[in-house]
């Protein structure tokens, strides 16, 4: 790859995690109303996105270099991550036509509400989320904006380290031609997720700039790319029913003589099982919103991917958005269809973990594991890094750079991750909570509100139709929050999740 595109691509953190995110850049607003103080000089990891002092960042007169494409690269890479691997047990939990019906729109409200971030943005200037939280609310806007993006991207490292938790396990499994698994500690979740993040991890974390670890945004990408590839492939080479399910499913195989009409009763409910279903709904239908939600997160990178777009134009950018967006579509869709497919309702909340049933040796699927596992392993410092610089804003604004500061909460943040994937039962429940709390606040409530306060009354009215639909696009996703989360607790208190891949 040639220098120049490299640059480009370091400045961006993978999975929507840019590195200056949640920096309160130094950008003076057209009409200087509410814009924060010079940046500060201790802000971590300023060399990863270094710019000349003359020419310090300003949404107008900063100039972007990244190509469209490049862009629509980033802005793929910020959208996809661990969301995909719960798609298709949303699906198995609604059937193809409404999952498709949802995932359209979910698809289509996030394009829409990225205009809206768009348009809010080049009102004022802003080229950070928390940024324009501030200019609508003042402090508590930016508070809050930060907050949810905290609350995502730990949710985020949470369903990565739970990767971890899960694969890893199999992984080693395999390498020692295990076929059943052990009591072993080594073949343990709990113990291999804490041996990561105290060996890879947290040394990672620890950096104070982020360097080349910002390349591996592309690897990510490709990793799951070539997921999906095996996804596919794996439909037309693993038999419906599997010998377990089929077993699971008949229940009295071994029982004496078998009588014509058992095998034919047998039979028949292997192909009910094995067939698709198309409209579904049940208690995990719940789910279904805030995994696609959470899937398809990336809006607090989309402003950063803007500033940094060479010949930067609002429509241009919503190409960019619209375009990552399709591109996403089409990948959600395929994997989750082909993995329901392949499992139909046995499918789990974390696909890869599903592909256990077939087999221990199969090597197709030890080397995705392998890949995602690195993947994933990779990831969890990037989004670390924008969580720490939160809450160093948040708590300890004005402040200089201080090691044992820096430590302190990358430990305290690393700590606490690993306790809620050790206690998390499911990764489910990491989708659920994340999907229905901080996503839709980042996807709906947030930039409608934003867009309703910042876009001035003279421009707009408040009764005119632009910001009646904002209006309707809050109040929208405010009710997607309220229903799922009351979905989700009744669902944990009436305690019948079906969902397996527990380990
Ligand atoms: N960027 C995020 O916060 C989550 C991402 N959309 C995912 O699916 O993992």
């Amino acid at each position: 790859m040639e220098a120049p595109l490299q640059t480009e691509m370091v400045e961006l953190v993978p999975n929507g995690k840019h590195s200056e995110g949640l920096l309160p850049a130094a950008a003076p607003t057209v009409d200087n109303q509410r814009v924060e103080g010079p940046r500060q000089s201790c802000v971590e990891g300023e060399g990863f996105l270094q710019k000349s002092p003359s020419k310090e960042p300003h949404f107008t007169d900063f100039e972007g270099k990244t190509s469209f494409g490049m862009s629509v690269f980033n802005l793929s890479n910020a959208i996809m991550g661990s969301g995909i691997l719960g798609l298709a047990y949303a699906m198995a939990n609604t059937g193809i036509i409404l999952f498709l019906f949802l995932l359209t729109a979910v698809a289509l409200l996030s394009s829409y509400s990225i205009h809206l971030l768009l348009k809010s943005s080049g009102i004022v200037g802003i080229r950070a989320y928390e940024q324009l939280g501030y200019r609508a609310f003042g402090t508590p806007g930016k508070l809050a904006a930060a907050l949810a993006i905290t609350l995502q991207n730990i949710g985020a490292m949470s369903s990565y380290l739970y990767i971890i938790k899960s694969e890893l396990p199999l992984v080693i499994q395999t390498f020692l031609n295990l076929e059943e698994k052990t009591s072993d500690w080594y073949v343990n979740g709990n113990y291999l997720v804490i041996l990561v993040s105290v060996t890879i991890i947290l040394p990672l974390a620890l950096m104070r700039q982020l360097g080349y670890l910002g390349y591996s945004s592309g690897f990510s990408l490709s990793c799951m790319v070539f997921f999906l590839i095996a996804v596919i492939y794996k439909k037309f080479h693993v038999p419906c029913p599997l010998p377990l399910n089929f077993a699971n499913i008949t229940g009295n195989f071994s029982h004496g003589e078998v009588i014509e009409e058992e095998v034919q009763l047998q039979v028949n409910e292997a192909a009910a099982f094995c067939s698709p279903n198309y409209f579904t709904l049940n208690s995990q239908t719940a789910y279904t919103i805030p995994i696609m939600a959470f899937a398809f997160v990336c809006h607090p990178e989309v402003l950063p991917i803007y500033t940094e777009l060479k010949d930067p134009t609002k429509r241009k950018m919503q190409h960019i958005s619209n375009l990552s967006i399709a591109v996403m579509y089409v990948m959600y869709f395929l994997a989750a269809l082909f993995g329901y497919l392949t499992f139909y309702d046995g499918v789990e909340s974390e696909l890869l973990h599903t592909y256990s049933k077939v087999g221990p040796f199969d090597v197709l699927i030890l080397c995705v594991r392998v890949a995602v596992l690195t993947a994933v392993t990779l990831t969890v410092p990037i989004v670390l890094f924008p969580v720490r610089r939160a809450i160093q804003q948040m708590l300890f604004q004005n402040q200089e750079f201080s090691w044992p500061r820096h430590v302190f909460i990358a430990t305290s943040l690393l700590t606490c991750i690993n306790l809620l994937v050790i206690f998390a039962p499911n990764i489910l429940g990491i989708f659920g909570v994340i999907g229905a709390t901080s996503a839709p606040c980042l996807i709906f409530i947030f930039p409608a509100i934003f867009y309703f306060r910042i876009v001035p009354t003279e421009k707009e009215p408040a009764r005119s139709t632009p910001k009646i639909l904002a209006l309707c696009f809050a109040l929208l996703g405010l009710l997607l929050m309220t229903m799922s989360l009351s979905f989700i607790i009744i669902d944990w208190v009436s305690g019948n999740s079906r969902h397996g891949g527990s380990h």
